[in-house]
């Protein structure tokens, strides 16, 4: 970056809409992939403890390592931060949190970014892989992973240990193949259902009688549903050697005839009921698929940033806007200048589109 640029920073206030981690993770993810000096205000403004908390200070560390950036701001608690990227080296990185920041969330800011790179990438990162507000590991490899595969994404997830609040102790790698531009991704058609699947878990010193809820009270409420409807719920209690610590969830997906992928998770915090986690789960997937969405209410804000790359129009059928992608569409036309456009069908689908930038990867051209 050459000094008549370097106070040319895009503004975005973190305090907008949802106001936590997400716009500070998106922003800072398309400053390296557009190589746009990023500055972002009241960051997390509208949690308990606004500021960088553990997860959001390694993922900035993090994409300074990858974009070589020059970066003020970068402590625990700090509301305000500059990033000025250089260019996406592709290499072997390790992130060590000792806490149980979330990995899946240092993922979703690094992942874009790598498919940028010059070559292929690993990230090996220790943390938390299933904790609450954020995407649990299988939820990454099950839901996620398939519909990037859409935009033409690979990744590779390895769990090689599994980590939970307070201690986190979780290992994972994750291996990302460049791309010279992404597809646009079609998440229109729902076709019909074919298959609920699940993998309820449980770890240290929780009985397996709790992953054993889970999954007959997830099966019972599919079945009183959709009588003749397959659904398979694995049920695992972690070996001592994937996980130290106790923690319990469940992770459901449908699978619709059309490749529509759907998931619905929860975890047990203080007081676990595998019952409750089992039926609160299921009640979310039921509800995603009776009204015959394509993208359930977590994925719609973790497709945004790359429908907004993608070369031409991406679209998703999904339910109502979530504030985390509203605030999404917020920071990728702001940093971007696309447009999203918004619609709400008849049907009561909110239709999703966005032409992309088609913005290539300069090393593989
Ligand atoms: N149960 C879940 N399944 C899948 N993804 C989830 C789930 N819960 C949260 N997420 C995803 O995790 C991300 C959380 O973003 P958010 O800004 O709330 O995170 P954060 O960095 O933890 O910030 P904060 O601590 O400020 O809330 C979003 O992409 C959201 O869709």
């Amino acid at each position: 970056m050459d000094d008549m640029d370097a106070n040319d920073f895009i503004e975005i206030d973190g305090s907008y809409l949802e106001g936590g981690g997400q716009a500070l993770r998106n922003a800072l993810s398309l400053s390296c992939i557009l190589g746009k000096p990023v500055r972002v205000i009241k960051i997390r403004a509208n949690r308990p403890k606004p500021g960088l908390s553990h997860q959001h200070l390694h993922g900035v560390n993090l994409l300074r390592d990858i974009a070589n950036a020059d970066v003020v701001g970068n402590s625990l608690f700090s509301t305000h931060l500059e990033f000025s990227p250089r260019t996406i080296r592709g290499d072997t990185y390790r992130v060590e949190t000792r806490t149980a920041a979330s990995i899946t969330l240092i993922y979703q800011m690094a992942l874009p970014v790598l498919l940028y790179a010059a070559r292929s990438s690993r990230l090996d990162a220790t943390g938390g892989t299933n904790v609450s507000f954020a995407p649990q590991v299988e939820y990454m490899q099950q839901v996620l992973l398939p519909n990037l595969k859409r935009f033409g994404i690979h990744f590779e997830m390895k769990i090689l240990h599994y980590g939970f609040y307070p201690r986190g102790n979780g290992r994972c790698l994750l291996e990302v193949l460049p791309m010279r531009r992404l597809d646009p991704g079609q998440f229109l058609d729902f076709g019909e259902l074919q298959m609920v699947e699940g993998f309820a878990f449980c770890a240290g010193r929780l009985p397996k009688s709790i992953a054993l809820d889970m999954q007959q009270t997830a099966q019972r409420e599919i079945h009183r549903l959709w009588p003749h409807q397959d659904c398979s719920i694995e049920v695992v209690k972690h070996t001592p050697d994937k996980a130290r610590d106790n923690g319990a969830g469940i992770i459901m997906t449908a699978r619709t005839s059309t490749g529509c992928i759907l998931g619905a998770a929860t975890l047990g915090e203080k007081k676990i009921d595998g019952h409750v986690l089992g039926s609160d789960a299921s009640c979310q997937l039921a509800e995603y698929v009776r009204k015959e969405i394509c993208v359930d209410a977590h994925l719609q804000d973790q497709l945004i940033i790359y429908m907004c790359l993608a070369n031409g129009y991406s679209r998703m059928r999904t339910g109502p806007l979530t504030k985390h992608t509203r605030t999404a569409i917020h920071v990728a036309e702001k940093m971007t200048g696309v447009k999203f456009e918004v619609e709400v069908e008849p049907s009561g689908q909110t239709l999703v589109r966005c032409n992309g930038l088609g913005y290539p990867n300069g090393y593989l051209l």
